[in-house]
């Protein structure tokens, strides 16, 4: 007998149960996943194609009302509105059948289940959805194209990516951003912005780390005119001015306890009350938070609260080091140079092979943001038409080691011994400040303590 090609996934928090439905449905479809835990839904409807999900309705010990099926079944459809999903319950009602169904779900099985009726509704739902799926395609050829959204980069990390972003767009899911600074993360959450049924509306793009103490809530809340001493008009908040559309909160991992619980609250609710109004309303966001901070090990430490996390998590999207694909390097370099090329009035800019090779090979702690400030650096600095390596800065990695994996030390940081000159002291405190905030000028000065002007003067003595 052939099988039925139909990708199942069966969720029951008895290990009998799912046994059984594994050793069952195994012999009629050819792909039969099965877990205990509810809540690796998201992670396994996002990492794998799912075609049919069978899912229990109750999971902690004793509960009878099914609402935690009904919580999982709106959380599958939010994720992907395209799965099937068929309820099984050994408290089957007529009252509860319809609710479901009119939640979304295709078909409703009563546990103990009789075998030929259970593999019947199956069959009948994996034919269904093959109607649904469009002739296959090699998948990966979707995203061999240079660009995704302002992304740029081929390699199989970012195509994993852009899949994610994909799927993840259609739905309402709440996504959480992670990678390290520069690797992109903004320019996901605008991608998915874009791809999302809210495109039409606002993308508002809050950056906690900039937002005060004392003026979060007017910022994020809005506040009543005379409120407080400086409210001298009403202001509508960011969040409500993310109505209908999207709501990007950058840097989640700076926010500090006391304004996580505040945060927290009005995700739950989904309502925000003005400052100096006691009238609640309601906001329809697409919530995605982005973080370069360990979110997971702050948890652990009692800096980042557990239930914030779950509440942001649905999704995770981790955006991978450039270091950690180099092939995309040479694509982002010729993009970069071009664009500079266009901007400085430089057309006939190229870059020459072993250029290429010192720029591939280097560690990139900035990621994509230190590339696109050095290429700007060094289309400007640049004497003739062609770009060498010296017109590059490049930092050693953290270890000391040489500049890039595989070429010798050019301008280095690190001091060797007998170098404890001021004058070495110092080139070595202007690179680290300029790698740390990635070529970023200002910052760089003002964390040194100097002007702009004096760290360009250091720039111009050390050669950098
Ligand atoms: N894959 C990519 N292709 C093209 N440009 C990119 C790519 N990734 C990032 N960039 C560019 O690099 C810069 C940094 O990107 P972005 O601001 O999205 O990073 P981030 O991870 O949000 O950084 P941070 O954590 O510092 O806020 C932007 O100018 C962005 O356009």
């Amino acid at each position: 007998m052939s099988k039925i090609t139909c990708q199942i996934l069966i969720v029951d928090d008895e290990e009998d149960i799912l046994t059984a439905g594994r050793l069952l449905l195994k012999q009629y479809f050819t792909s039969v996943k099965t877990t205990s835990d509810p809540y690796q839904i998201p992670a396994i409807l996002t990492e794998q194609p799912i075609d049919v999900v069978l899912l229990d309705m109750n999971y902690s010990a004793g509960a009878t009302s099914s609402k935690e099926g009904l919580h999982w079944l709106k959380q599958i459809k939010q994720l992907d509105p395209k799965v099937t999903v068929i309820l099984m319950t050994a408290y089957g009602d007529i009252e509860l059948a319809v609710r479901a169904l009119k939640e979304g779900a295709s078909d409703f099985v009563l546990k103990p289940w009789q075998n030929d009726k259970l593999v019947a509704i199956l069959k009948n739902a994996c034919q269904v959805r093959q109607q649904q799926i469009a002739p296959v395609t090699a998948k990966s050829t979707h995203y061999t194209t240079f660009h995704y959204g302002d992304f740029i980069g081929t390699s199989p990390a970012m195509q994993r990516v852009y899949q994610t972003i994909d799927k993840v767009a259609a739905t309402d899911a709440n996504v959480l951003i992670l990678g390290e600074n520069g690797t992109g993360k903004e320019v996901a959450a605008r991608a998915l912005h874009q791809k999302s049924r809210r495109a039409e509306h606002a993308f508002e793009k809050v950056d906690l780390g900039a937002v005060s103490e004392t003026l979060f809530e007017s910022e994020l809340f809005g506040h009543a005119k005379g409120s407080f001493t400086d409210a001298k008009e009403d202001r509508v908040g960011r969040m409500e001015a993310a109505n209908g559309g999207t709501l990007f909160l950058d840097e989640i991992g700076n926010l500090s306890l006391a304004l996580q619980a505040k945060m927290l609250t009005v995700l739950q609710s989904r309502q925000v009350t003005r400052l100096g109004t006691n009238k609640p309303r309601p906001i329809d966001i697409r919530l995605i938070c982005a973080t370069n901070m360990p979110l997971y090990e702050m948890v652990k430490q009692g800096t980042f609260r557990q239930d914030l996390l779950y509440r942001i998590n649905t999704v995770e999207i981790q955006l991978p080091p450039l270091r950690e694909r180099r092939e995309d390097i040479k694509l982002l370099a010729e993009h970069f140079l071009q664009n500079y090329s266009q901007k400085y009035g430089r057309p006939n800019l190229s870059l020459n092979a072993q250029t290429m090779h010192r720029l591939t090979a280097y560690h990139w702690p900035g990621n994509v943001r230190e590339l696109d400030h050095a290429m700007e650096r060094a289309v400007i600095l640049c004497d003739g038409n062609e770009l060498h390596a010296d017109d590059f800065y490049f930092a050693p990695n953290a270890s000391g080691s040489p500049v890039t994996e595989t070429t010798p030390r050019h301008g280095g940081h690190e001091l060797s011994e007998g170098d404890y000159t001021l004058d070495a002291l110092e080139k070595m405190m202007v690179q680290k400040m300029l790698v740390k905030h990635s070529g970023n000028i200002t910052h760089a000065a003002k964390e040194l303590g100097i002007t702009r002007t004096a760290l360009y003067r250091r720039i111009e003595k050390h050669g950098l």
